[in-house]
């Protein structure tokens, strides 16, 4: 995919509204939804997914299983099963496999291929080419797996052999990264031994959780003062499952900044996932004194889940997040900085390098995204200062979001609460996570145009 078979990018303005109110779920998570279709892919007989998210990240994941030889069918709104050709037993795909914007997809997918005797062509377009794919790559060589090609600096396109017998590994990850955790793990389940991956600061753990459930045995460790050991037996029986998919945390962000910032709002978002591994924006919002509250917390679908109540908060004040709460909170600091503009005082949010290597280097896209709105900021090493306007932020500005759904939607919800509008030059990204973004917030009372 190259960026001309993008749709024509289309500006979107915020501007200011009062009162935003009612109940809204957000879509399923994305990196559940994933995992879900992949793991459907990994065995025999027929996965059935509830509430999978249909944003065109998740959708080329479940291109990608159909090519690798799986029965991937939609019966409803969310509804999909999956008939997978089960491990070990993998098709060689005949056409590229596109996966768009999406770096979840590609390097679990990724993974799998690195574990089994296929070989496949991985591409997607402007932003996942830039991608750093030898995080990955890395640990699938040592693992077996052989990259036939490549483009520089281990990027997309990619053309990725696999091996039939991945070698058992204990990898230690070099960041605190879900995907290189998913990647490794993924390729050693089809190996004839135990695959060992060590992190030192504890990223999502949806893939073990997901394995689990599917029949393998997983056994996760603490492993130093943050981290986790994670122990995987290779080639397990593994059994088609039906998975209920949460609502995701990082879209619920949104409306839920929403409500923080803009006069006179009280929503509920229900069903989120609350999973403390992906809950460190609700503990920042909360030291910063946001008004919200986490009710009938109750379990779906084998996580932990709640309905949030957010209200106006008209006192919000800065804060400084420590760099260990960034894996927990990782695709939530565009948000953050927004609402960072609205409290006072300064907020410090520390250790962000892997902000650097998303679907833009988001802390270059949110500091200026924040300058061009009047807001004052900086970037000094990994980190990032906001110093908040307390409720007052003039806005106008025009942000590029150089192909990030979280930038625009990000600064969508800066124009909902400045006083002149926001304008984002490209709104078609949303559709990678949140399809429904616009009118699901249309009916909270935003206002776009
Ligand atoms: O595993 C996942 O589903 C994800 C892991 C995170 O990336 P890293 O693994 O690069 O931290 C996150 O930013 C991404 O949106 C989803
Ligand atoms: C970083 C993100 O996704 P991915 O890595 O899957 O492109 C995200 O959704 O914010």
């Amino acid at each position: 995919m190259n960026d001309a078979t993008h749709p024509e990018p289309a500006p979107l303005s915020a501007s200011r509204s009062t009162g935003l109110s009612g109940r809204l779920r957000p879509p399923g998570d994305k990196s559940v939804s994933h995992r879900a279709l992949i793991l459907g892919l990994l065995c025999v007989g027929e996965t059935q997914i509830e509430g999978l998210l249909e944003g065109d990240d998740v959708l080329r994941t479940g291109a990608a299983c159909r090519q690798l030889g799986a029965r991937v069918v939609r019966h409803g709104e969310g509804l999909w099963t999956v008939n997978g050709a089960g491990l070990g037993s993998l098709l060689n795909p005949e056409e590229i496999l596109d996966f768009g914007n999406a770096g979840t997809g590609s390097r679990l997918m990724m993974g799998v291929v690195g574990g089994h005797a296929v070989t496949a062509r991985f591409d997607g377009d402007a932003s996942l080419r830039k991608r750093p794919m030898r995080r990955i790559l890395d640990p699938l060589q040592l693992q077996g797996a052989r990259v036939l090609e490549q483009a520089e600096g281990g990027r997309c396109p990619i053309l990725l052999q696999g091996t039939a017998e991945p070698l058992p590994i204990e990898y230690k990850t070099p960041v605190a990264s879900a995907q290189i955790k998913s990647a490794v793990l993924l390729a050693g389940l089809n190996s004839p031994g135990r695959t060992t991956v060590i992190e030192t600061e504890a990223s999502r753990d949806h893939t073990e959780k997901m394995l689990l459930h599917f029949g393998a045995q997983v056994v996760s460790e603490p492993f130093g003062e943050h981290g986790r050991k994670i122990t995987l037996e290779g080639r397990p029986q593994l059994r088609a499952s039906k998975v209920c998919v949460p609502a995701d945390p990082s879209s619920a962000a949104f409306p839920l900044a929403a409500a923080l910032i803009t006069e006179g709002s009280d929503i509920t978002i229900e069903g989120v996932m609350t999973n403390p591994l992906r809950s460190g924006l609700l503990t920042t919002l909360l030291e910063m004194g946001a008004h919200i509250e986490v009710e009938n917390r109750r379990v779906e679908g084998g996580e932990e889940v709640a309905d949030i109540r957010a209200r106006y908060s008209a006192d919000l004040r800065g804060v400084d997040v420590p760099a260990a709460r960034a894996p927990s909170m990782i695709d939530e600091y565009p948000i953050l900085a927004v609402v960072a503009a609205f409290a006072s005082g300064e907020t410090r949010m520390r250790g962000l390098s892997e902000l650097r290597v998303k679907e833009s280097d988001r802390l270059a896209a949110i500091a200026a995204g924040l300058t061009a709105n009047g807001v004052d900021c900086a970037i000094e090493g990994d980190d990032l200062f906001v110093r908040g306007g307390a409720g007052d932020v003039k806005g106008g500005g025009l942000v590029e979001t150089h192909l990030d759904h979280r930038i625009a939607m990000s600064f969508l919800v800066m124009g909902l609460a400045a006083r002149q509008a926001v304008t984002v030059d490209d709104e078609t990204m949303i559709a990678t996570s949140f399809p429904a973004f616009r009118p699901l917030m249309e009916k909270l009372g935003a206002k776009f145009s």
